[in-house]
């Protein structure tokens, strides 16, 4: 267990340290105001189109999923960040990597999305 000094000492302590992160990276993160906007945009088409209970389910998993990943994203970069500014191969692999799985997943979260509209209206 970590016992450095910035150590949160009350659960409630953690939760607010991590909504201080999410609420940043919103205000600051491009890619992530496209992604709170891409799920608003599902769930209205899924209203809509009135898919069921379990798709429903699984769509908020995708956007958790996705949105989720943004934000380890955005740490690494930050993280890459703070250790140096200067070009470096490993920086440039960790951010590539960061961002690829971010990609890999809304792929696949688009492509089960499609599946669940083509369920929902065949
Ligand atoms: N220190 C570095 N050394 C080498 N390449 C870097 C470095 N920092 C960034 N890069 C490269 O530049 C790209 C953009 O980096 P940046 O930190 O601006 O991320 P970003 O544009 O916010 O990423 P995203 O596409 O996830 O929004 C990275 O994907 C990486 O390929």
């Amino acid at each position: 267990m970590s016992q450095h000094k910035y150590k949160n000492k009350h659960f409630g302590a953690s939760v607010r340290a991590a909504t201080q992160g999410i609420v940043k990276s919103f205000k600051t993160e491009r890619n992530l105001k496209i992604d709170l906007l891409m799920a608003i945009l599902v769930i209205i088409i899924s209203c809509l189109v009135h898919i069921s209970l379990t798709h429903f389910m699984i769509v908020f998993i995708l956007i958790g999923g996705v949105i989720s990943l943004e934000l380890m994203n955005t740490a690494i970069e930050q993280t890459v960040d703070l250790v140096t500014e200067e070009w470096h191969p490993l920086a440039k692999a960790a951010k590539d990597m960061a961002a690829g799985a971010v990609w890999f997943f809304s792929i696949i979260s688009a492509i089960i999305y499609m599946m669940i509209l083509y369920d929902t209206l065949s």
